[in-house]
């Protein structure tokens, strides 16, 4: 006991040193911000007066040009000083209210001594900037600090393989520069921290989890070998915080090489973006780039047509039920979403590599300069051997020497004469602008009539073309919605496809044909058409790809499509893919068996590019929750529960809805007496959300409703769609209605389990009239069948 008093009291004496070091600096560069900061303003403000401006002559200018250069060549480097003097400035203050949370000793083989490392979220180094006194958690060393409890341990360091001993391993809460909590740990992680830190109410942001990172969470973490990471992993067990620190991680490891902007998170939805988006922050790093599927597709076709968003059609997928055509509409969704359809797009492409592309005739006034048939066959007349997207350039070129001898013919024409003579005032400015900027005229005004009229004829033809020029450049004579509209034009049509490829067309295929055909035809794309189109578009026009993203994070990636999958990868050819999911959440529309998942990913990469991390251990949830919700999946045994206490889940059976909405509002009210900050009622779908709010916002003032254009994460209570929980957690999970009319067939097993797994403390099921039986059979006797 006295020892633990006394280290106790010498950690606190290295905690006061340290802090008081961090003091001088912040003192030093406080100084140092303020100077570069009055120095900027100065240089600014004095920019006109430092500078000798003189045009007279060449030489004048020159000068000009090199004292203008030079001073701001000085604004820029106090910029920059300043910039990394603040971004300093900001390590420092996080590091003075808690300078690190763990020690580790190590004895290397063959040393005496060992070496104690005290991890933190920033490197410190003493006065004399030789010795570490805190080392970067994500410092290689520091690896041994996750990976290791106390015992034989060793470290991957640039310099190779280092063996040897740890000896201690100790853990601190400091909070403001006092220690608040200190234990020598004989595990990985000691749980009482994480106790600690899973047993706090949550906030309406993700958390860093630095200080308890486990070890197959730092494997993820720290992972540099493979193309693609496949990380599959339970309802809580940590996906998204790994994915997180790995990006902080990848930004630390290439620090100088790699920049933010070149790691992209793909995530669910816009409000996920806004949960996450302060955990990098919060280490002191910049964001990623943080975007979601749809606003890609959007970003990419929204304009062309109206677009359906996918939550929209899992919408319909969960209420359309007895709407005509929801059988094939399913099926279509499904067949769309697979890798068979992506090998008859790749034939249909081989396919109109030969005949069939469709191209739109080039209109001049009414009348065509190339029309559809000439530019079809002027394009099968190269080489079929090019490429399409480069024999569309050729043909391209060739329409554009058309359009130009057509600009010829055109002066010729009276229409062009009529149009200067409409031309107003302004207009005609803006011409004779134009016509100097180009060099075609000199003179401060028009004097010569003749030559005024031509140069305002040519004026007059060029700005008419212009847009023809550059749809011509954009490949906008290739018909792309046509195109994709002729593969369901004929139902017989894809079966040379698929037969080709070695696959079947779906049993419904005439009634999906029928159906995609009137929605193209009324302008619209609905979600599952999407990426089949733009898969179409870029494979014919060229990928516009983007080679700049090194790091692509596929957050949720259950729930994308093999075809999703097939674009990404071509989309960012250079980029490595960190994809994380968990197949028991699988919650789309498309994959009605939730069983292919990431298989349709790894089939894109070859088997030693790719390593697969299985996270088993729940995180989020009290025990009771996750031993209530594994016995809702299959294998769900599998999954162990992190060992925090809570109540167990509470069943409250009711008999219709207005003892349903009689007792909910009760409930929330004596959980947020509980002091729960964050408290959802979860419904099935969108519909019933609104029905549910409509019927709880008297009693229940300050609710809120989450829909799919909501983009931030709100603390409170909230009644949010099954759907749209993805990702998210809160303190208390109510749900609406887990009755067997809700949730019975096997495509809501999945999604009544992603319902259930966002509660964090509490769990509450409510059902009007029977109980879904995906309800652990052995529950109902614990709870009684009602409150
Ligand atoms: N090592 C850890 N230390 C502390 N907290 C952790 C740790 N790992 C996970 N958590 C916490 O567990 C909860 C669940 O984590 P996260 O959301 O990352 O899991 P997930 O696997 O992405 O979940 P889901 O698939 O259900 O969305 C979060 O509150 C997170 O802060």
């Amino acid at each position: 006991m006295s020892e633990i008093r006394q280290d106790w009291s010498d950690e606190q004496r290295r905690v006061d040193e340290i802090i008081e070091l961090i003091d001088t600096r912040v003192e030093r560069l406080e100084k140092e911000t303020l100077e570069s900061k009055s120095e900027m303003v100065e240089i600014r403000k004095n920019f006109w007066e430092d500078v000798t401006v003189n045009f007279e002559d060449t030489a004048e200018v020159a000068e000009t040009f090199a004292s203008m250069k030079q001073q701001a060549e000085l604004l820029s480097e106090r910029e920059r000083t300043h910039g990394q003097a603040s971004v300093q400035l900001k390590t420092l203050r996080k590091l003075r209210n808690s300078p690190y949370f763990g020690r580790i000793d190590f004895v290397e083989d063959g040393e005496q001594e060992a070496d104690c490392v005290y991890l933190g979220i920033a490197s410190l180094r003493d006065k004399e900037d030789e010795n570490y006194l805190i080392y970067d958690w994500r410092a290689p060393i520091s690896s041994l600090y996750y990976d290791y409890p106390p015992g034989p341990a060793q470290v991957e360091t640039p310099m190779g393989t280092i063996q040897g001993e740890l000896i201690v391993k100790r853990q601190f809460v400091i909070r403001d520069g006092i220690i608040i909590s200190l234990f020598d740990t004989g595990v990985t992680i000691g749980d009482e921290l994480l106790q600690e830190v899973l047993g706090r109410q949550s906030d309406a942001q993700m958390k860093s989890i630095v200080a308890t990172i486990q070890g197959e969470q730092n494997r993820i973490i720290r992972n540099e070998r493979s193309r693609l990471l496949l990380v599959q992993g339970a309802a809580g067990s940590g996906k998204t915080s790994a994915a997180l620190q790995r990006v902080a991680y990848l930004l630390y490891r290439y620090r100088g090489i790699l920049k933010a902007d070149q790691i992209v998170l793909f995530s669910p939805n816009p409000m996920f973006n806004s949960y996450v988006s302060t955990v990098l922050p919060e280490l002191g790093e910049e964001n990623m780039e943080q975007t979601t599927f749809q606003d890609y597709l959007s970003y990419r076709i929204g304009k062309t047509f109206k677009l359906e968003n996918p939550y929209a059609q899992l919408e319909y997928a969960l209420t359309g039920l007895n709407q005509q055509g929801y059988e094939a509409r399913m099926e279509g969704i499904q067949y769309k979403a697979s890798g068979e359809f992506v090998a008859i797009m790749d034939r249909y492409l081989a396919y109109l590599g030969e005949q069939g592309l469709l191209f739109r005739s080039l209109v001049f006034m009414g009348g065509a300069v190339a029309t559809a048939e000439a530019i079809a066959e002027s394009f099968y007349s190269l080489d079929a051997g090019i490429a399409v997207p480069n024999r569309l350039r050729l043909v391209a070129e060739h329409l554009l020497k058309r359009l130009s001898e057509r600009q010829q013919d055109a002066r010729k024409e009276h229409w062009a004469a009529d149009a200067i003579e409409l031309l107003d005032n302004e207009a005609y400015v803006r011409a004779f602008q134009s016509l100097r900027r180009n060099k075609q005229y000199s003179g401060s005004t028009f004097d010569d009539h003749d030559r005024e009229r031509d140069l305002l004829i040519d004026y007059v033809i060029r700005k008419n073309f212009k847009p023809l020029r550059s749809r011509v450049k954009k490949l906008a004579f290739v018909n792309l919605k046509a195109t994709y509209r002729q593969l369901y034009a004929d139902p017989a049509f894809a079966r040379k496809f698929a037969l080709e490829a070695g696959c079947s067309l779906p049993q419904r295929w005439e009634e999906i044909c029928g159906a995609t055909l009137e929605r193209l035809d009324r302008g619209e794309m609905a979600y599952e058409d999407a990426t089949p189109y733009l898969y179409l578009v870029e494979r014919v026009r060229g990928f516009q790809t983007n080679t700049s993203v090194r790091h692509l994070l596929i957050d949720e990636a259950q729930d994308y499509t093999a075809f999703q999958f097939a674009f990404l990868k071509r989309l960012f050819p250079h980029s490595r893919i960190t994809a994380l999911g968990d197949l028991n959440q699988s919650i789309n529309a498309h994959n009605a068996a939730g069983t292919s998942g990431f298989k349709a990913l790894s089939d894109l990469y070859q088997p030693e590019e790719t390593e697969t991390i299985l996270l088993t251990r729940s995180y989020r949830s009290t025990r009771q929750i996750v031993e209530f919700t594994s016995r809702c999946i299959e294998g769900g045994e599998k999954i162990q529960p992190f060992n925090r206490d809570g109540k167990v889940p509470g069943l409250t059976l009711v008999s219709g809805e207005d003892e349903l909405h009689r007792l909910i509002p009760g409930r929330v009210r004596a959980l947020l007496e509980e002091g729960h900050q964050t408290v959802a009622i979860i419904c099935k779908t969108a519909a019933e959300s609104l029905h549910a709010f409509q019927a709880f916002s008297s009693a229940l003032p300050g609710l809120h409703l989450v829909e799919r254009e909501t983009t931030t994460f709100q603390s409170g209570v909230v009644v949010i769609p099954s759907y749209l929980a993805k990702g998210v957690e809160f303190d208390a999970v109510i749900v609406y209605n887990g009755s067997s009319v809700e949730y019975s067939r096997e495509s809501e097993r999945r999604l009544f389990y992603t319902v259930c797994t966002r509660a964090m403390h509490e769990l509450h099921l409510y059902a009007i009239g029977k109980w879904s039986p995906f309800i652990p059979a052995g529950s109902l006797a614990v709870n009684g069948s009602s409150d």
